[in-house]
């Protein structure tokens, strides 16, 4: 199913993916563009992981007439940092790269952790786990990093300073990005592009032009924000 698809870096058509008889994801249509970042939202149900496991290859059961083509170097942060316990920081980010411990190191300095290679995973907080996390995907150089709430248990402190991380990542590695969020300044604070995703399909768009560093304070903030959370049916 993957393929190296050019000019685009994903291009889903149609895709469907049911559980029993109910489609939840229901012809669903996106393409991202190489580079692009794009935030994903939507209500709990509506189909966000299941699109996102799609995109990295761990669901073989989706259906539809269309396409997923996705490329082969795909990264995916989760939630939970995922970090193997019986190894070091390290040994985490460059396994199975055989012989790329320099790589990991610059990885390790780029997401702040340099000094910290030889620590334990539970040695680090959970901010910190998550920056091992980025920097082991990273490391990887993927087309595609695909990211389900990577920052969703961490404090607001905390997680203002990962979207200030993951710009600076992604301006230096230009991944094209999914990113799945419950946090609407979120998605407008880092994406190009917000999707809405309402029981299995895109049900709104907006590509955020907004001039970095982007404030909630911007009335133009402000105007995106109202329509997207009047898209995922919130009344403000
Ligand atoms: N293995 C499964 N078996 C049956 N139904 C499933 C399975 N996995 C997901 N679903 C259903 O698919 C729908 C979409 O789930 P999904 O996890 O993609 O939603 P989500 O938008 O990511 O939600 P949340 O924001 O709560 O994480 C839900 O109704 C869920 O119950």
């Amino acid at each position: 199913m993957a393929t190296n698809v050019g000019l685009v870096t994903v291009q889903v058509r149609d895709l469907v993916r049911r559980y029993d008889d109910r489609a939840v994801l229901d012809g669903l249509d996106l393409a991202i563009e190489p580079g692009e970042f794009v935030a994903l939202l939507g209500k709990s149900g509506s189909g966000k992981s299941t699109l996102l496991r799609a995109l990295a290859g761990l669901d073989h059961d989706v259906d539809g007439s269309g396409e997923l083509a996705v490329p082969e170097n795909v990264s995916v942060v989760f939630q939970d940092s995922r970090l193997l316990p019986w190894a070091r920081v390290l040994e985490n980010v460059v396994l199975g790269l055989g012989g790329a411990d320099e790589r990991g190191r610059k990885s390790l300095e780029e997401v702040g952790l340099a000094g910290r290679e030889k620590a334990w995973p539970n040695e680090l907080s959970g901010g910190e786990q998550q920056r091992v996390a980025l920097a082991r995907s990273l490391v990887r150089e993927p087309e595609l990093l695909l990211a389900d709430e990577p920052f969703g248990a961490l404090d607001a402190l905390t997680r203002l300073k990962m979207h200030v991380l993951l710009r600076k990542l992604c301006a230096a590695h230009q991944p094209a990005v999914l990113l799945v969020t419950h946090d609407v300044d979120e998605a407008i604070v880092l994406a190009d592009r917000v999707i809405v995703l309402d029981a299995g399909r895109i049900v709104a768009e907006e590509t955020i032009t907004l001039p970095a560093p982007r404030s909630a304070a911007d009335p133009g903030f402000a105007a995106v924000r109202s329509r997207l959370l009047d898209a995922l049916g919130v009344a403000v």
